[in-house]
């Protein structure tokens, strides 16, 4: 209930256009009916017998009754009426079919006809009109309603804490923004056919069928859902197995995602038959599924209909029946045969709807999940957009696992960066080094202690603003679908010129390779930058992280080795970058940090050593000992 009331909330901007759909589902309902009515007239004009000339139409004329209206009079003769009162349906019909027949009287019977065909086709067309502007009205309504929740979802996840990317997998975030809404989408416009448009139509054409005969109507409505209840029978299967065929189809995607994306590594190891073995037993599988599905499918078809001829067949020898007896006419079976036959489309619609709500239902919980999850880092109010003195980790102790026996990755860590100065955070792999950057970004929240800048708690800070004044080079570098100039921009687009870009580049060692590139500055770049180097792209991202001028540079060293000259070049835009910087700088490389203000030297989450190159080797501890491996790694290549 709680969902229902959710989601009409969100229907509650459109609440004009859906009385709207009322009003037009009233409307279209009601030229429904006269449309299928007017095929009355029609039928007893081109059943009349013998031919009709001028004099006849004149003399039937001069009686002032014309033989059509005769002959209804005859066909229709008056029946006891249903109920005590409450509806008298044979009046209904007998006076609908005297206006009908008032409104198509012409002097000849030829022209009554053709009346009566024109008033059919404009009937028809105008109730269509009507059809087309709620099917529009509709679709605008649940558009707009699956827009907001797709634009809200997305917003919820964009904002989330990095913790949660780490936890959901990025098909399930996906899901969430298509599948899901999309589910919703349909269920909305289910929802709306169903409860604002489908009951008008079955209430007239109802009544209709009431109208014409009661009897067949109950006999009608009983055969159809003893056919409805077995075709749906059928159906179940159907769905079953389709709904395996979706998965199916969505784990192909990820496979096929996977695998382009590593497209490289499995071209490096020769891999690409192995991979092809694997996918055409995936593809024969889903083969076997989609052929299991069809064939159901095949049999329902056949089976469907004749299940419904059954139906057909069973209506019209009980309306014959009802003929022979005289209790309707002939042409007012067929008239109730294709009123039956309209009747079918809403009323199956509407059988149809709760399978369509539910899976809307299933996926409106899991999209306000989203909506609802709390966020764990917790923006503060202070504004901040640069710093004098210090920043300091204050005795900060961290762990990812919260589960009381998970060991800290950040065990009692203290170090500070005063302003002007260039520290080193330098370790063996694992030791925690990205976690403490992670932590001074306020990608999480420290568990005990706490990170100051200028003495003041950083969660005091609006975390979006803290994050302004520092420029992130991280190892992955994230380049975007998008021009050079653009990626280089990315997200100070608006506040900066191409001066201030190509000023970057320039610092980054970058503007050389982008001027010879046919588009320069305005060349895109592929998908996460394929088409450029690797020392290139790093490059970009150094040239991103100086556009902002940012208050506090933070480096996070890239472990993919280079060739020695695009090493050499990067080594260059670095030294550009730091120069006369505050900078926090995680470095895998030692030759990176000889020259840093302090090196904090990490081992298995806490401070070993720190002090600065000169100091550390002569204390002879953890940072010598790295120095070393180092340096006999290069000796070594070089010998
Ligand atoms: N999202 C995460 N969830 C759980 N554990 C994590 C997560 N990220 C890192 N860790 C663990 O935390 C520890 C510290 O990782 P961190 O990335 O900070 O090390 P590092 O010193 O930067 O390593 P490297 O030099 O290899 O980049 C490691 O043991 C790592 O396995």
């Amino acid at each position: 209930m709680n969902l229902l009331l959710r989601m009409l909330r969100y229907l509650a901007p459109s609440k004009g256009k859906i009385a709207l759909v009322v009003v037009v589902s009233i409307i279209t309902s009601f030229l429904s009916v006269i449309s299928i009515y007017s095929i009355l007239p029609l039928l007893n004009a081109v059943f009349e017998t013998g031919p009709v000339t001028r004099t006849e139409a004149t003399h039937t004329e001069s009686d002032g009754k014309s033989r059509q209206e005769e002959s209804m009079q005859k066909a229709t003769p008056l029946k006891p009426a249903i109920g005590n009162g409450f509806v008298n349906f044979d009046e209904l019909k007998k006076n609908a079919l005297v206006t009908f027949q008032h409104a198509f009287h012409a002097e000849t019977k030829e022209r009554s006809l053709l009346n009566i065909c024109l008033f059919l086709i404009a009937a028809f067309a105008v109730k269509n009109i009507f059809v087309y502007l709620n099917g529009q009205l509709i679709f605008r309504i649940q558009t707009k309603t699956a827009k907001k929740l797709r634009d809200d979802v997305f917003r919820s996840i964009i904002e989330m804490h990095l913790d949660y990317f780490n936890k959901n997998r990025v098909g399930n975030l996906m899901n969430y923004v298509y599948n899901d809404v999309e589910n919703v989408n349909a269920s909305i416009s289910s929802t709306l056919v169903n409860f604002l448009q489908n009951p008008f139509s079955i209430f007239v054409y109802m009544v209709v069928l009431f109208a014409l005969s009661w009897q067949l109507t109950l006999f009608a409505a009983f055969t159809s859902l003893l056919i409805f209840f077995l075709i749906q029978l059928v159906g179940k299967n159907v769905k079953g197995l389709a709904l395996t065929f979706q998965t199916r189809m969505g784990d192909m995607n990820s496979v096929l995602q996977e695998k382009f994306n590593g497209i490289k590594v499995i071209k490096a190891t020769a891999f690409e038959d192995v991979e092809l073995e694997r996918f055409k037993e995936f593809t024969r599988d889903f083969r076997t599924l989609g052929i299991k599905i069809q064939q159901m499918r095949n049999v329902i078809s056949p089976l469907n209909e004749t299940l419904l001829v059954a139906a057909i067949a069973g209506v019209l020898w009980f309306g014959g029946l009802q003929v022979f007896k005289g209790v309707m006419t002939a042409n007012e079976l067929i008239v109730f045969a294709f009123t039956l036959y309209s009747t079918m489309g809403p009323i199956k619609m509407l059988g149809n709807a709760n399978t369509s709500i539910q899976i809307g239902l299933i996926s409106v919980e899991r999209l306000f999940e989203v909506l609802d999850a709390e966020a764990v880092v917790v923006n503060g109010t202070r504004s901040i957009t640069g710093f004098s003195h210090t920043i300091r980790f204050e005795d900060v102790c961290f762990r990812y696992l919260k589960e009381p026996d998970a060991p800290n990755v950040l065990d009692h860590v203290t170090f500070e960066i005063k302003k002007g100065e260039m520290v080193a955070l330098v370790g063996q792999s694992g030791s925690g080094k990205s976690t403490a950057v992670d932590l001074l970004l306020r990608f999480y929240d420290v568990d005990s202690g706490r990170i100051t800048i200028d003495g003041v708690d950083i969660r005091d800070y609006d975390f979006k603003q803290l994050r302004r004044m520092i420029g992130v080079v991280s190892q992955e570098v994230i380049l975007f679908n998008d021009s050079i100039d653009a990626n280089i921009a990315y997200g100070v687009r608006d506040e900066i010129g191409h001066g201030r870009v190509e000023q970057a580049a320039r610092l980054a060692n970058a503007h050389q390779f982008i001027s010879e590139k046919p588009d320069g500055y305005n060349t895109l770049i592929g998908d996460r930058g394929i088409q450029l180097s690797g020392g290139q792209r790093q490059r970009l991202a150094i040239a991103r992280a100086m556009v902002k001028n940012p208050e506090l540079l933070i480096f996070d060293e890239a472990t993919s080795a280079l060739d020695n000259e695009s090493e050499k070049v990067v080594q260059q835009a670095i030294d550009h970058a730091l120069a006369n910087r505050t900078a926090l700088v995680v470095a895998h490389r030692l030759s990176t940090v000889k020259n840093a203000d302090r090196i904090i030297v990490m081992e298995r989450g806490q401070v070993a050593e720190s002090g600065n190159h000169e100091e550390l080797l002569q204390a002879d501890g953890l940072y010598r000992k790295l120095y070393e491996i180092q340096f006999a790694g290069k000796t070594e290549r070089a010998s």
